[in-house]
């Protein structure tokens, strides 16, 4: 019998009930485990972002594209609602990763200035 069951209410976090003890401890594997995928995913997300950063620099177009934003939003809201989660989470998230990216393009295009420009030869 746990303190809730006796009503001494709420439980400290070192007299849970084992098997709580024993949900809790799978779903936060599973948690970890997500977590590190979503790190493996955003890391090879942002080596593509990077190679599209550097041709962007190379070939002076601009760092943002709010044509294509507007597609992926679009589309990353719909595959949002179909997983039922929540389509303006999904949006905010895409809009912060997508502002990080724009920030690289725009470092890469700014050493590509310095680097081209006039009185760097070398
Ligand atoms: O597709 C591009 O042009 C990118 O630079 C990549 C990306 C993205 O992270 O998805 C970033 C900035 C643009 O505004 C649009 C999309």
């Amino acid at each position: 019998m746990n303190s809730s069951s006796t009503g001494q209410g709420r439980q400290g976090p070192g007299d849970l009930d084992e098997d709580v003890r024993a949900e809790l401890d799978t779903l936060r594997d599973s948690i970890d485990n997500i977590d590190a995928a979503i790190i493996h995913i955003l890391a090879e997300r942002f080596k593509c972002t990077q190679r599209v950063g550097q041709l962007k620099a190379e070939h002076s177009l601009p760092a943002a594209d709010p044509a294509r934003e507007a597609r992926q939003i679009t589309r990353l809201r719909q595959l949002a609602e179909n997983a039922k989660l929540d389509p303006a989470f999904a949006e905010k998230l895409l809009n912060f990763i997508i502002a990080e990216v724009i920030r690289h393009h725009e470092t890469l295009a700014s050493e590509a200035t310095t680097a081209g420009g006039p009185g760097n030869a070398d």
